[in-house]
């Protein structure tokens, strides 16, 4: 085959015709995933599809962190804590590139936003049924966010089956049990659908991992990557916050909150306060 200058050339054996073979588009359902983007604003406003696949991607990313969050909280049901570590891994890796995403969401500007916001309605992120999913699985639950869900029964379904099940938090707590750590009865016994409030009683446990590491790794592993997705989680929020500020200042949500204030205050929120607490119990050096 002839090369021309500056070009690749095509190997011989690169394949061409798909007839009868899988292709591409078609494993990966691109037909439907590409068609998927349907601005509302008439005439079609620039920017509208920017917001659409911010969206888009963002709810893509949501699906696979759930799944792996299902698969940490069932390796720590299996007493697998190595293989817990490696989805925990790849939800900081999420977390981490859906917050990078908001810098996309940041080049449109207020005016560009406010020219087709109106085509929104009253559509909201509250109605984001895998995010409230993910918060529920990390602990935050809420059973009045199910309401948002109540016109869509299957949808419905899917959170509140989130909301009954045990938290990746509860499958290590227990896990740390069967282990032979004290962790308390009232907390093997707890109603697993109420929000984790911070149980006092359990800090000496974590205490006894973070005095004498070595002795406990592969948990204290567990206990440090919760910490971070905890972290990268609260930067998600954050830019979420800080990117609707500087694209809608202090204008009431389309959902019906009061917007950014309501945003700041899930910054207060916790998922594993126990193992902020046992950090002011670790003793300095020398001191
Ligand atoms: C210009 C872009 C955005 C603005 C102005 C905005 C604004 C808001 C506001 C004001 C709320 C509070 C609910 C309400 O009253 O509407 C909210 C909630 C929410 N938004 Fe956004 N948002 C934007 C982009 C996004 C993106 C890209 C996502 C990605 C999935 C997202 C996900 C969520 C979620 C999950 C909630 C519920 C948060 C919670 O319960 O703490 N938002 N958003
Ligand atoms: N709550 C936003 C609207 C919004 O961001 C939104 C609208 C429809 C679908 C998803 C959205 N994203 C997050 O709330 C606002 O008040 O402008």
């Amino acid at each position: 085959m002839s090369q021309t200058p500056g070009e690749r050339s095509i190997e011989a054996g690169v394949r061409v015709d798909f007839s009868d073979r899988m292709d591409y588009a078609g494993y990966l359902s691109l037909d439907q995933i590409l068609s998927a983007q349907h601005p509302l604003s008439e005439p079609a406003h620039h920017d509208e599809l920017l917001f659409i696949i911010q969206h888009q991607t963002s709810e893509l990313w949501l699906k696979l962190m759930l799944h792996e969050l299902r698969a940490v909280r069932d390796r720590l049901d299996a007493d697998e804590p190595e293989r817990a570590l490696k989805g925990l891994a790849r939800v900081k890796q999420i977390l981490r590139t859906l917050t990078e995403q908001w810098s996309v969401l940041a080049t449109l500007t207020p005016a560009e936003y406010a020219e087709f916001r109106w085509v929104l309605g009253s559509s909201s992120g509250f109605q984001s049924a895998q995010y409230r999913s993910i918060e529920f699985i990390l602990g935050n639950k809420n059973p009045g966010m199910l309401r948002m869900f109540e016109p869509n029964p299957e949808v419905y379904a899917e959170v509140e089956a989130a909301l009954a099940a045990p938290t990746v938090y509860d499958s290590f707590l227990l896990m740390l049990a069967r282990r032979g750590y004290r962790v308390p009865q009232s907390i093997i016994d707890r109603d697993v659908s109420q929000a984790w409030v911070e149980h006092p009683e359990l800090v000496p446990v974590f205490t006894e991992i973070y005095e004498d590491v070595a002795a406990h790794w592969d948990v204290y592993e567990v206990c440090e990557s919760l910490v971070d997705v905890e972290d990268a989680f609260q930067l998600w929020r954050f830019r979420h916050m800080s990117t609707v500020q500087r694209t809608i200042g202090f204008k009431r949500g389309t959902g019906g909150s009061s917007g950014v204030g309501f945003l700041r205050k899930a910054l207060d929120l916790t998922f594993f306060p126990e193992l902020v607490s046992v950090r002011t119990e670790i003793s300095d050096l020398g001191a």
